[in-house]
């Protein structure tokens, strides 16, 4: 990729209809199981019709992820798939990378911020897109290369494995100082419980989002009704 030229994942949420990023994991934190019965290939076809740009699969071990979860997904679309896991090596990048992924996730708060330029920089070398997780806005204004990674901020809290309360208050906060990075691709994710939660962040400027648990939950992924979540009631 060369630099200034939009990510292939970056394009495709920013030219969706319905800029939904919609995820794969097998599990909740917690251990609950989010796949009934479903195997990831149906998921995957199911999300494609409801008009998902790109898919996000979870391979990490507290989601119930691994390995062989990230080639399903990555076979049974051509949508570019982000990964979501606990990156911290260049090696894991690589893999990523082998295994077909676009975008790979690079969580602020678990790195320190050399050690994240460093990530940014090798996956940008590999062609994959950061997908740079963000809970403050020293976070944000920390972001290395913005204009060449997508800066979603995190409704919830890695450190609690997710386990605390949901709400997208933070992103509501923190619109200004994601859009301020100059990121192409301003993302809130985690915790998006409902369409209209989801309509508003898009209504105040976010450019996509992404939804894993309530997706996964709901009792139909009907197209009409996914496409609402985009549309403000
Ligand atoms: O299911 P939710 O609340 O829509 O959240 C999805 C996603 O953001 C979450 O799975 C996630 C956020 N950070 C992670 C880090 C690793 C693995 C997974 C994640």
């Amino acid at each position: 990729m060369s630099p200034g030229t939009p990510s292939t994942f970056v394009e495709a949420v920013l030219a969706a209809a319905v800029p939904l990023v919609m995820e794969v994991k097998r599990r909740s934190a917690d251990g609950t199981d989010l796949m009934g019965g479903r195997s990831a290939t149906d998921l995957v076809r199911a999300y494609e019709e409801a008009g998902a740009p790109c898919v996000s699969v979870v391979s990490g071990r507290w989601f119930g992820g691994d390995a062989s979860l990230v080639q399903e997904v990555v076979r049974s679309t051509e949508r570019p798939v982000l990964q979501k896991d606990f990156f911290t090596r260049r090696d894991q990048l690589l893999a990523a990378r082998a295994a077909g992924v676009s975008a790979v996730l690079l969580t602020a708060q678990l790195l320190d911020r050399g050690t994240l330029a460093v990530l940014v920089a090798h996956a940008l070398d590999l062609g994959l897109t950061p997908f740079v997780e963000v809970v403050s806005e020293a976070e944000a204004a920390a972001v290395p290369c913005p204009e060449l990674c997508v800066v979603a901020v995190n409704n919830k809290d890695i450190r609690d494995q997710e386990r605390g309360a949901a709400g997208v208050a933070r992103s509501e906060r923190m619109i200004g100082h994601v859009l301020g990075t100059g990121t192409p691709l301003p993302m809130s994710a985690s915790g998006i419980e409902s369409r209209d939660s989801a309509a508003g962040l898009l209504a105040l400027g976010y450019r996509g989002l992404l939804v894993g648990t309530a997706l996964l939950t709901a009792g139909s992924l009907d197209p009409v009704e996914v496409a609402s979540w985009a549309s403000a009631t």
